[in-house]
C-alpha cells in the first residue's frame, strides 16, 4: 500500500498542495515552521481522520478558512483507491472513499495502515501503559478480527461493573452475569494479545537483537492480575478492594508491556537517542508482523529523522526500513542529513521535496546530483 498522489487544500501553512510521491522513499526537507510536519498530518488525517499531533480540529484548519480537505489516492499509480476528508470550522465532517461515505473511520483507517515516529514515539517508553497497550492493540486488532468485538463486549461489562460497585450496595446476583462475561471475554483477549506479543518479539529480537543496545534488555506482557492467579481468581480475590475504591483494579484494561533494562526502566536508563532507536525498532517490527499475517504493508511517517539520532541510528533505521520494502516520508531540516542513509543504500525511488511556507516543489533523485 501506498499514496500515490495527495492533494491537501487549506491545513495549517498548507493552502494548496498537489504532489505525486514515491512509492518508496519520500524525503521531505526545509527551514523550522516551513510546513513538513503539516504535509505528514495530511496524511494521517487521509486514513484516520485526524492529526498525530492533536485530536482538535480546529488548529489544523488554515486560519481565515472554513474548510480543510486533504484528497488522495491509495495504491498502485492512478488505479489506486480516491480517499477523501474536509473538517470543518463549524464541526461538519466528511470522510470518503471509493466515492461513497465510509461506513466508519475504522473502514477508512483500512485503506492505509500507518505507522508515525515523531517526538511522540518516546511516550512508548516513558508514557503510561495505555500508550503501550495501544501499541500492542494497534497489531491485534489489525490481524485479529475478533478482538475487537471481545475488547468492545469486556469493555461494556467493566462499565456496568464499575456502576454496581460505584453504588456500594452489591448484590450477587446482578453483579454474578458480569462478571462471568468480564471473564470469558477477558481470557479471549488475553490469548490474542498473547499470539501477537510473542510474534512481535520475535520480530524485534531479529531486528534488534544484535546490537549492543540489546544487552540486558528485557521486554515482557503484563496482563493486567498477579501472574500467579487466573484472571477469576484475581477478579475474586480483589472484589473488597474493588468495593473499597468504586472501580475494577485489575483486568485487561490494566496491561502493559515492561521494557526494562537490566531490572530498571527502559526510559530511565536509555539516552535519548537510544530510547529512539528501541522505539524505531518496536515499530518496524510491528510492521513486519503486520505485513506477514496480512500480506500488506504499512507506510511510514517519520517526523523530523535527524533529531536525537547520530549518524550510525539512522543509518540503521534506514536500513530496518528498506528492508521493510515500504513506502515512507521522512522530514528532516536539511537534505544532505536525510539523503545520506540512502545514498547507496537502496535501489528503490527517491523523491525529495523542499518545503517553504507551505509550499512544496519536488525533485527526482538524482537529478541535479
Ligand atoms: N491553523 C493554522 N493556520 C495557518 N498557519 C498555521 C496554522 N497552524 C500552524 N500554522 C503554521 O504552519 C507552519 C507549519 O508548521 P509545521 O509544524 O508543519 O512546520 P515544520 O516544517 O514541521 O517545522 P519544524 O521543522 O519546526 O518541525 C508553521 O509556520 C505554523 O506557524
Amino acid at each position: 500500500m501506498s499514496v500515490s498522489r495527495l492533494v491537501v487544500h487549506n491545513l495549517r501553512n498548507l493552502t494548496n498542495v498537489d504532489i505525486r510521491p514515491s512509492p518508496a522513499v519520500n524525503l521531505v526537507y526545509g527551514k523550522n515552521g516551513s510546513g513538513k510536519t503539516s504535509l505528514l498530518e495530511s496524511v494521517n488525517l487521509l486514513t484516520l481522520g485526524r492529526s498525530f499531533r492533536s485530536h482538535k480540529i480546529k488548529p489544523l484548519i488554515q486560519e481565515d478558512r472554513p474548510v480543510l480537505t486533504v484528497f488522495g489516492r491509495v495504491g498502485e499509480g492512478d488505479a489506486g483507491v480516491p480517499l477523501g476528508v474536509s473538517r470543518a470550522r463549524n464541526g461538519e465532517s466528511v470522510f470518503k472513499a471509493q466515492g461513497r461515505p465510509v461506513e466508519s473511520l475504522a473502514e477508512l483507517a483500512s485503506y492505509l495502515p500507518l505507522q508515525v515516529i515523531n517526538a511522540d514515539a518516546f511516550s512508548l517508553l516513558e508514557g503510561s501503559p495505555k500508550v503501550r497497550r495501544q501499541f500492542l492493540d494497534w497489531l491485534v486488532f489489525h490481524v485479529e478480527p475478533d478482538f475487537y468485538p471481545a475488547w468492545k463486549a469486556a469493555q461494556r461489562c467493566l462499565k456496568h461493573r464499575n456502576t454496581i460497585l460505584r453504588r456500594g450496595r452489591i448484590s450477587t446476583p446482578e453483579m454474578a452475569p458480569w462478571n462471568q462475561e468480564l471473564i470469558a471475554q477477558t481470557e479471549r483477549i488475553q490469548a490474542f494479545r498473547v499470539a501477537c506479543f510473542e510474534r512481535l518479539m520475535e520480530s524485534f529480537s531479529a531486528l534488534f537483537g544484535e546490537l549492543d543496545l540489546a544487552q540486558g534488555l528485557n521486554l515482557s506482557l503484563y496482563r493486567g492480575w498477579d501472574k500467579e492467579l487466573n484472571f477469576a481468581q484475581a477478579l475474586e480475590s480483589g472484589t473488597e478492594r474493588d468495593i473499597r475504591q468504586g472501580f475494577t483494579g485489575v483486568g485487561f484494561h490494566r496491561a502493559d508491556i515492561r521494557i526494562k533494562v537490566n531490572g530498571q526502566n527502559a526510559a530511565d536508563i536509555l539516552s535519548r537517542g537510544q530510547q529512539k532507536l528501541l522505539v524505531c525498532a518496536l515499530k518496524v517490527a510491528q510492521g513486519k508482523v503486520y505485513e506477514r499475517i496480512t500480506n500488506r504493508k504499512c507506510v511510514y511517517l517519520v517526523d523530523d529523522l535527524p533529531a536525537e539520532l547520530d549518524k550510525i541510528h539512522r543509518l540503521q533505521l534506514v536500513s530496518w526500513l528498506e528492508a521493510l520494502g515500504t513506502q515512507v516520508f521522512i522530514t528532516g531540516v536539511e537534505r544532505s542529513a536525510l539523503l545520506e542513509p540512502w545514498l547507496g543504500n537502496t535501489r528503490r525511488e527517491i523523491k525529495v521535496f523542499h518545503v517553504e511556507r507551505g509550499e512544496i516543489t519536488s525533485e527526482d533523485y538524482p537529478s541535479g546530483e
